[in-house]
């Protein structure tokens, strides 16, 4: 289960402004990937191009042998039926119970019984633990209880690919803990391939297989999560340790009079690289790699401490 997405040379502006260009990147089957970068950045907008809302200017996105970039409306539409999405407020309608919310895709998209329906919105309704809320009204219910009915409702169709538009946006640290378990658990149970776009450094430090990084108009670098967390390229090692210190400024890039400033800055060590977040029942998930097992690979040292139990799931400035 679980289907590749490979894009290649992929640019997006609009009018003169260009957003991103020339992305390239291999979303390996099965695998959870995070994608991270400053605000404004174009994640939101990455998103959308693959899901084909929005068309980008160049380059090709191939899932299961479709460009998504060039390909008909026709195709578009049965390609979209891979997809499962969690947007960012979770999407609810708000004059519907949460039933109806995550029956809907199913009542649009198939033409499933009302008792078929009835025994996958409770199936999903279960995984994302919340049965017993069925008759509530979206307006009734927490930002967390929201985003796992979005949750169910991305997953009614059971797809291959699932996209997550900052699942933690306005959750508090625990519930995204909750939120972040829940991930890991649903991507080792349904096998499909998960790419969540966050700003949560400690989400993407424990959570994902692959990390990517978009920066100033362009993919800064994306590959295993061992890779990032190890790298000193400047950008990367600022924005996963949450550090003022680095290129990045407040708005965008900082100027050569702010970053002659902090030339002789020493920059603290790279902390250690913690654990991943594992499935609750102790059970790897398919794509899940032994830890450490990139860095020796590669003949890369971790920072010391890396991999210890001791720091699973802390980040700084998490
Ligand atoms: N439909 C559109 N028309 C014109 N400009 C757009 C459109 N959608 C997004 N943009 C612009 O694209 C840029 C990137 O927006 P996007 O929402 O993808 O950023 P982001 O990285 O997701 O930001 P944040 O982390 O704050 O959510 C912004 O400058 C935004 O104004």
């Amino acid at each position: 289960m679980g289907v590749e997405i490979k894009v290649s040379d992929l640019s997006k502006s609009f009018g003169k402004q260009l957003i991103w260009g020339d992305v390239t990147l291999t979303i390996p089957a099965g695998e959870i990937c995070v994608m991270l970068g400053p605000s404004g950045t174009g994640k939101s907008v990455f998103l959308k191009t693959l899901i084909g809302l929005l068309k980008p200017d160049k380059g090709s996105i191939l899932i299961e042998g479709t460009d998504i970039a060039s390909c008909s409306e026709r195709e578009l539409y049965e390609i979209r039926k891979l997809f499962g999405v969690l947007f960012q407020d979770g999407a609810m309608f708000g004059s519907m119970n949460l039933y109806d919310n995550v029956a809907f895709p199913l009542r649009e998209h198939t033409k499933k019984s009302e008792s078929e329906i009835r025994n996958i919105v409770m199936e999903k309704m279960d995984l994302v633990g919340l049965l017993g809320a069925e008759d509530k009204l979206p307006g009734e219910i927490s930002g967390g209880m929201r985003k796992r009915a979005g949750l169910a409702r991305a997953l009614v169709l059971d797809p291959e690919i699932v996209l997550f538009d900052e699942p933690d946006s306005g959750l508090d640290p625990v519930r995204t803990a909750f939120l972040n378990q829940l991930i890991i658990d649903l991507n080792a149970q349904i096998d499909a391939t998960f790419l969540i776009v966050t700003h949560d450094v400690n989400t993407a430090r424990t959570v994902p297989d692959n990390i990517g990084l978009l920066y100033h108009r362009h993919l800064a670098m994306f590959g295993p999560r061992e890779m990032l967390l190890s790298s000193e390229e400047p950008v990367v090692r600022q924005f996963l340790n949450a550090q003022r210190v680095g290129p990045i400024g407040m708005s965008e890039e900082k100027d050569a009079d702010e970053l002659a400033a902090e030339k002789d800055q020493d920059l603290p060590p790279l902390p250690p690289i913690p654990l991943q977040q594992e499935p609750s029942n102790g059970i790897p998930r398919r794509s899940q790699r032994p830890p450490g097992e990139w860095c020796r690979e590669h003949g890369v040292t971790p920072p010391p401490g890396s991999f210890e139990t001791s720091n699973a799931g802390l980040a700084p400035g998490a």
